[in-house]
């Protein structure tokens, strides 16, 4: 691992008027490092990544990212035209809803190239041989390509939004719930299969999840969040298996009978 962090999110605050998203929330995200965030409903999972990920402007706190070059830029003054590039390129964003992040009327093939072609790809043949290629990794077979996402199952969708996002090889990738709203089948399947990605390409990840057996299985450290505060954090293993605050011990409890 580096000595670097690839992310680094400094005292974040976000507040709805007077109602909290989150609080004071600070952490290291390491190259290679999957991070969980959970909690129930309303405790500011979302607000919290939305913050991180530039989607939503925090009112108080920076986040420092570790560019390729190995410069470290403050990601909330970053001029809009690198911030977007950034976002394009170097990292994913896989939506629960998988309509959210892919364009639902034109082809499987297109929603992946059209990801190469942002980021300069201009061979035809090229970019159709790396969808396809992408379509394999996520077990859609190569005769769907022409087809639109409409016409597939949800846990297909959510595979080709996986596909898309990952095409263009990013460092860093969010998911918000992104088994949510998945038979429970499909979503066992999905999980190893992102397992496996993550592990093959040294992805670093964020995952927002109410779902702790998915923080099991795909993370390396979680943070426990509770109206707005991240109550306790540690390895994945260590929170779920002795949890120090009886807030998480409830949740672990009550949730993971495991
Ligand atoms: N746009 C908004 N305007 C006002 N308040 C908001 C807004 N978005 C979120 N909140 C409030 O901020 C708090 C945190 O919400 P957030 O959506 O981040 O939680 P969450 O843990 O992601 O919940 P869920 O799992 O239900 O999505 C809640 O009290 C919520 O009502």
């Amino acid at each position: 691992m580096s000595d670097t962090p690839l992310l680094k999110v400094k005292s974040v605050s976000k507040f709805y008027g007077q109602r909290i998203g989150c609080k004071e929330v600070s952490f290291d995200l390491w190259p290679g490092e999957v991070l969980a965030i959970v909690g129930e409903s309303g405790s500011g999972k979302t607000t919290l990544l939305n913050c991180i990920s530039t989607r939503l402007l925090p009112t108080t706190g920076s986040v420092e990212y570790t560019m390729r070059d190995g410069s470290i830029r403050d990601l909330y003054h970053m001029g809009e035209a690198e911030r977007r590039f950034l976002m394009r390129t170097d990292w994913g964003f896989v939506h629960q809803n998988p309509a959210d992040g892919l364009r639902m009327t034109v082809s499987a093939g297109a929603n992946v190239g059209e990801r190469l072609m942002a980021v300069g790809n201009r061979h035809y043949g090229n970019i159709r041989a790396t969808a396809t290629d992408w379509l394999g990794r996520v077990e859609i077979d190569a005769d769907r390509i022409d087809d639109a996402p409409r016409a597939f199952s949800g846990g297909m969708r959510q595979r080709l939004q996986i596909a898309r996002n990952l095409v263009t090889g990013p460092r860093l990738v969010f998911m918000d719930e992104p088994t949510g709203g998945l038979d429970v089948s499909v979503q066992a399947r999905l999980l190893d299969l992102v397992r496996g990605l993550v592990n093959d390409l040294g992805l670093s990840a964020i995952i927002v999840t109410h779902d702790l057996a998915v923080a099991r299985l795909l993370s390396h450290r979680m943070m426990v969040m509770k109206d707005g505060h991240v109550i306790e954090q540690g390895l994945t293993d260590r929170v779920l298996d002795d949890p120090r605050e009886p807030y998480t011990q409830l949740l672990v409890s009550s949730i993971l009978q495991v």
